[in-house]
């Protein structure tokens, strides 16, 4: 039957044999020297974060975090308190950006975003002023790639997941919120500008120093490392004191013809905000010669995270069912409208009918009438659903734990030579919600490394370490700190 050749062929053009992961993960691995080599030498841009010191936990003071991922905007306030005693107090308001907001103009976004700050430190502090006068500092985490020139100043050099400010491109987004800062009456400096997988890696390390990665599995994807700072062989500047410079990879663009990619992913990928440029100079090439070189070189922009991240997982499964739905009659004559919708069903939803363990599947009967209007479905279909959700959900688990393993092989930190103890710091609404996925990743980790070497990586939840990390880099680029 039809819908059995499709899911047949999702199954097929999904598989993620371990021969494969490994082939992923060397391939990510050359990415990473490629990027360090000089600049665009990678699709994986290995961004220098301008972070040569993380958090020693001497770190004390009050400061506030800004924190702007793909999908919610969270402000927050600690006090550290220095001498290892950590964080004393911590004050947060998450909030979802308004979806206007992502394709408006850049003032209203950072308008936006300096108001709910001045909001929520008025409503912290009641009037209260710092103690001798100090000018308040934030570290500001921003979700998307910057090509930092400092450790507090560095420019967008495009937006992804579903931001598209064309006016903001370019610009030095930490003198894009320190005019919309004046423009509140809010006296705060930006000791800090980091990326959340870099916050999320500092945030870990505060409490575990064996900490090596930070890594997003949310909205989007990214990982943050510790390099050796003589290991960057594109970087002109002074080697810092620490020799270690925290990179940025922005793995999310990562792409290698052994990724499993299918029709879905293209059309996605084809239809998305950030299109991939096609190589259009191939058209003009025997039929079967563009076939070839498509396959290979294909220009995908943001790939791996289009076939790992939340954004993403529930688009891919809402493309397989509307094909589904048109190629055979498992759900009968419905309004298609729902279900012709991009980005209608949402990760979220796949991932409860994912994990509907009823014996009936109640919850994926529920979700499928709600958000798609397909009622009257046999149990049958409802388990091919959560088939479905299944093959897309496993391929992103084990890609992603094809990436982590790909930066323990180029650190030589795989378990295989050097046992030292190394720590795989995760954040992210997907990995933290979506239960399949990251049992899925930590096991296909242990696979990929064996497990004997996996005895060696630990891979751990650093829940909102993003934010506190913001907190801590401002706390160790503070203007007050004692010069050690
Ligand atoms: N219950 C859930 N199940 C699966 N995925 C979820 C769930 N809740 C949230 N997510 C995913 O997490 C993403 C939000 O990630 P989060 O890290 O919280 O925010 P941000 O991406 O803005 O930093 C959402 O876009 C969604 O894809
Ligand atoms: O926290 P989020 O929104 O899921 O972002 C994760 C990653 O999403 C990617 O799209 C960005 O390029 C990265 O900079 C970011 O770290």
């Amino acid at each position: 039957m039809a819908e059995q050749q499709v899911v047949a062929d999702l199954r097929e053009n999904c598989a993620t044999p371990a021969s494969l992961l490994r082939d992923v993960a060397a391939a990510m691995a050359d990415e990473m020297c490629a990027g360090l080599e000089k600049e665009g030498g990678s699709r994986v841009k290995m961004l220098l974060s301008y972070v040569d010191k993380l958090p020693t936990g001497r770190e004390e003071g009050l400061f506030y975090g800004l924190d702007l991922g793909g999908t919610n905007f969270r402000v927050l306030k600690v006090q550290l308190g220095g001498n290892d005693k950590h964080v004393i107090s911590r004050e947060s308001r998450e909030l979802a950006i308004p979806p206007h907001l992502m394709s408006g103009s850049s003032s209203e976004l950072f308008g936006f975003i300096a108001s709910e700050l001045a909001k929520f430190v008025a409503d912290e502090e009641q009037g209260t002023s710092l103690s001798n006068g100090k000018t308040r500092e934030l570290g500001f985490t921003f979700s998307f790639p910057v090509r930092q020139r400092s450790v507090a100043s560095g420019t967008l050099v495009k937006w992804t997941k579903a931001f598209s400010i064309e006016d903001a491109v370019g610009k030095d987004v930490v003198a894009e919120l320190q005019t919309a800062m004046q423009k509140q009456g809010l006296d705060m400096h930006v000791a800090a500008l980091i990326n959340d997988a870099v916050g999320t890696l500092a945030g870990a390390r505060y409490y575990d120093e064996d900490v090596v990665a930070g890594v997003i599995f949310g909205t989007g994807t990214n990982a943050a490392y510790v390099e050796k700072a003589n290991a960057i062989p594109k970087w002109e500047g002074e080697l810092p004191n620490s020799g270690e410079m925290v990179i940025n990879m922005e793995w999310g663009n990562f792409y290698s013809c052994h990724l499993p990619v299918t029709e879905y992913d293209q059309s996605l990928d084809n239809e998305s905000l950030n299109p991939g440029e096609q190589a259009s100079l191939f058209y003009s090439l025997p039929v079967l010669a563009v076939e070839h070189w498509l396959n290979c070189i294909l220009w995908f922009f943001q790939i791996y995270e289009k076939l790992t991240s939340g954004m993403y997982l529930g688009e891919i499964v809402r493309r397989v069912l509307l094909k589904l739905s048109l190629q055979s009659s498992i759900f009968g004559e419905i309004d298609r409208t729902k279900l012709k919708t991009h980005f209608h069903l949402r990760t979220p939803h796949i991932s409860a009918m994912h994990h509907d363990n009823t014996p009936d599947l109640k919850i994926v009967e529920e979700k499928l009438k709600e958000i798609l209007e397909i009622a009257g479905t046999s149990l049958e279909t409802r388990k091919m659903l959560v088939e479905i959700c299944d093959i897309v959900t496993r391929r992103a688990a084990r890609l992603a734990a094809a990436g982590l393993a790909g930066i323990l092989k180029k650190l030589g930190r795989d378990g295989s030579v050097d046992k030292r103890r190394s720590v795989i710091a995760i954040d992210g609404g997907l990995f933290e919600h979506y239960a399949k996925f990251s049992k899925c990743l930590e096991a296909t980790l242990i696979e990929l490394l064996g497990e004997e070497s996996s005895k060696f990586v630990v891979v751990k939840h650093a829940d909102d370490g993003s934010g506190i990390g913001a907190a801590l880099i401002a706390a160790s680029q503070s203007q007050y700190r004692n010069v050690e």
